[in-house]
């Protein structure tokens, strides 16, 4: 069994249980749940946007232990500060460390800034979930749903306010998981059965990607002029996760990145 099947399987077990727990009638009564949502979509397409999407990863099954000495609501505070048009925290547990408490905390610290609930999305009750806990975008993994899945979830995501990043690694899922109730298309540059990365990948697919989706390069970015490059292709949102949080200070890391991106941009 590959580690994406691993933990989709995971995931149906935990979300059987959560189910068990907590009814959808209760998750509707959460204090958050009737938030009115933040487009990711508006923030990342806006004049002078750098289209950073920091993300709060403690650790994952590719890297082990990234870094277990932060908190979240200064990590993503500090993003905020030095830039990051949106916030990605991660709450799947058992493979990434993330918890639905890192993602309140985060919440609570950026009450303006569009947040993303990173997590395998396989089941409807996982959209309650993200609006109980204040998310305002969801995704949802070509490499693990049906493209039936996925048309479902984004239209029921759509009709809860949530904003849809689809999240692809190659062509085939491109083809055949588009439709209308995504907002966004992520190609991951990480191939999620293997732990391979490549930036080309997102490179070769951007042409493919229609241009009423705003695309998003996902993973191993690591420096401004790949991001220079993948903004020339088409890419507007540019998820990054390790790079920062691998430092004693994410946001200090971002910090500089983005002033290089500046530079680089300026004098082009
Ligand atoms: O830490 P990185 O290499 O910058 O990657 C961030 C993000 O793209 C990655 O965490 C990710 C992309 N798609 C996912 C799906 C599930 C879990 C994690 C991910």
């Amino acid at each position: 069994m590959n580690i994406l099947d691993k933990i989709v399987a995971h995931k149906r077990t935990e979300v059987a249980d959560a189910k068990s727990r907590v009814s959808l009638a209760q998750l509707e009564q959460a204090p958050l749940f009737g938030r009115p949502t933040l487009s990711l979509k508006n923030a990342l397409t806006a004049n002078g946007a750098s289209g950073i999407i920091s993300e709060f990863k403690r650790k994952s099954p590719s890297k082990g232990i990234i870094n277990d000495r932060v908190l979240p609501d200064i990590v993503t505070q500090g993003y905020v500060a030095a830039g990051a048009n949106g916030l990605s925290v991660l709450t799947d547990t058992d493979f990434f460390g993330g918890t639905f408490e890192d993602f309140g905390k985060a919440r609570a610290a950026n009450p303006t800034t569009p947040m993303l609930r990173k997590d395998f999305m396989i089941d409807e009750y996982q959209l309650w979930e993200a609006k109980a806990i204040g998310a305002d975008v969801i995704l949802l993994i070509a490499a693990c749903l049906t493209p039936d899945e996925i048309s479902y979830l984004g239209q029921k995501a759509h009709s809860l306010g949530l904003e849809v990043l689809l999240e692809v690694h190659d062509r085939e899922e491109l083809e055949q998981s588009l439709c209308e109730h995504v907002d966004m298309v992520g190609v991951n540059n990480r191939n999620l059965k293997t732990f391979v990365t490549s930036v080309e990948t997102s490179l070769e697919l951007a042409q493919l990607i229609p241009d009423n989706f705003v695309k998003i390069s996902e993973s191993s970015l690591k420096d401004a002029d790949t991001i220079v490059q993948l903004r020339a292709a088409g890419y507007q949102g540019f998820l990054i996760g390790e790079t920062f949080m691998k430092t004693e200070d994410p946001a200090a890391a971002l910090r500089g990145l983005v002033a290089e991106i500046t530079s680089k941009t300026q004098f082009a």
